[in-house]
């Protein structure tokens, strides 16, 4: 029997072999360049197409190896100089010594590549917003070991926690709190009781949520308190055995989009990119363009991100959500805007639900699922025969095994919107609509 080895993921990994000269001639989508040197393929983080680089490969594998950058021998014109100091080590961006125009150009490559079988006529549209701090909830890593207090993110290719003294991805109320929360943390003992923080920016201000990883008195609780509230934050409290801080309706949090107020839990899932929510949402409503005979189904909705707005425009929608939680929220969310043609319900996606949704006679439908996209719903999609359907998606590589499945189902894609949702990251978010063949010819 053949054994495959383990890949070696160690940045560390030493080198295995001489620096040599690459002449670097592409870019793959996590922004490593790519080069030849006698018919294999190597990687180079960092390197750009068309550029002569050093290089010492550090992993070798059979069909293509990794080497790490030494020294840019020929530089490409559109090579900048990162914002962030801590571009080198951070695991956060990939794309900051790329300028702008070309990282876009990059990604939208890379989209039409992914959906080359479903769209390769298609022009790419592109929905951008400013390509720094725009991050409106971040998650942080704390550590502390011996009086030694790491705060940041995971380092490139690794899972060591780099010290980060400003992330410029970060709203700038954000960048704020994270620096006196730097300087708070080291200097007091809840350092050593955090697994991670979590910063969230919204209608209501900035609110810090801590994971305990321990107990802590009531003092040390106390003088965090009088801190949040001298800089205006909220704060949260997670402990170790809770799967959600518990929070009164009062303190929940807010933000606002459409003329709509939504209300959700600080550790509900909202787009972390508002400016970019914004746009992405008034585009669907533009594309889906819902009227008032129209019956809208929005899947993996959250806490109604788009089901209300929808339902602002259709005669009916129906939200649905497998988190109970984030249901309950969205009912609460359409009383509170008094939409009443909207309804949520509690179902896992990945298989048919109870809801008898043929009947309901459905004209169109939204779907926006998670990276692992919607491959197990999409014949319960096809059999109740939409117009129209409008995928938002975070994983161009499931979409387009998707797409090609409505595709082959009868569906034919009429657009394609590259959102770029996570500037300097190597992350795309695509919207694609999807009309029903029978209807684009008239029968
Ligand atoms: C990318 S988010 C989109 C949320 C919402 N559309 C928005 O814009 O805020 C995906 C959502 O799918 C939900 N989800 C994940 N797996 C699911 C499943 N198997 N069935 C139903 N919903 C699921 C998540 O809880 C999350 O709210
Ligand atoms: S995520 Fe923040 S800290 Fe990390 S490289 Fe990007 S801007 Fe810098």
């Amino acid at each position: 029997m053949r054994t495959r080895k383990a890949p070696r993921r160690s940045p560390k990994a030493q080198p295995l072999g001489p620096v040599q000269r690459y002449q670097i001639d592409g870019l793959t989508h996590e922004a490593k360049g790519v080069a030849r040197l006698s018919g294999k393929v190597t990687f180079i983080d960092g390197a750009l197409p068309g550029e002569v680089v050093e290089a010492q490969v550090f992993k070798t594998g059979r069909r293509f190896d990794e080497a790490r950058l030494i020294h840019v021998s020929e530089a490409s014109p559109h090579r900048v100089v990162p914002e962030c100091v801590h571009f080198a080590q951070c695991g956060g961006c990939s794309f900051q010594h790329l300028a702008a125009p070309q990282q876009l150009e990059a990604k939208q490559q890379w989209l039409q590549g992914q959906l080359r079988n479903v769209a390769a006529d298609l022009d790419l549209e592109m929905l951008t917003d400013q390509p720094l701090y725009y991050r409106r909830r971040a998650r942080i890593s704390v550590h502390s070991q011996k009086g030694k207090l790491l705060i940041g993110f995971r380092g490139k290719a690794s899972k060591d926690i780099i010290q980060i003294d400003q992330c410029l991805v970060l709203t700038k109320p954000l960048q704020a709190i994270y620096s006196a929360l730097s300087d708070k943390l080291a200097q007091s003992s809840l350092a050593s009781k955090i697994g991670h923080l979590e910063l969230l920016e919204d209608s209501q201000g900035c609110s810090v949520l801590f994971r305990l990883t321990a107990s802590i008195t009531d003092p040390l609780r106390n003088e965090w308190q009088s801190w949040a509230n001298d800089l205006g934050v909220m704060l949260y409290w997670q402990q170790s055995n809770e799967a959600k801080a518990p929070v009164a309706d009062e303190s929940l949090r807010r933000y606002e989009l459409d003329g709509l107020t939504f209300h959700y839990h600080p550790q509900d899932f909202i787009q972390v990119n508002e400016a970019l929510n914004r746009k992405m949402v008034s585009q669907a409503m533009e594309w889906l363009a819902p009227h008032e005979n129209d019956v809208v189904l929005d899947l993996f909705c959250g806490v109604g991100n788009f089901s209300l707005p929808l339902a602002k425009r259709a005669k009916q929608v129906l939200g649905i959500e497998v988190q109970e939680t984030m249901v309950e929220a969205g009912k609460k969310n359409a009383q509170r805007n008094q939409l009443d043609k909207v309804t949520f319900l509690a179902a896992d996606l990945t298989r048919p639900v109870s809801t008898d949704l043929v009947k309901m006679g459905v004209t169109k439908v939204l779907l926006d699922p998670p990276r692992a996209g919607a491959l197990e719903f999409l014949d319960s999609i096809i059999k109740i025969k939409p117009e129209q359907i409008l995928y938002v998606s975070c994983n161009a590589s499931t979409l387009a095994r998707d797409a090609e499945y409505l595709v082959a189902k009868g569906y034919q894609v009429l657009r394609v919107s590259l959102m770029d949702m996570f500037p300097q990251t190597s992350h795309v978010e695509t919207m694609m609509l999807l009309q029903k063949r029978s209807k684009l010819k008239g029968k």
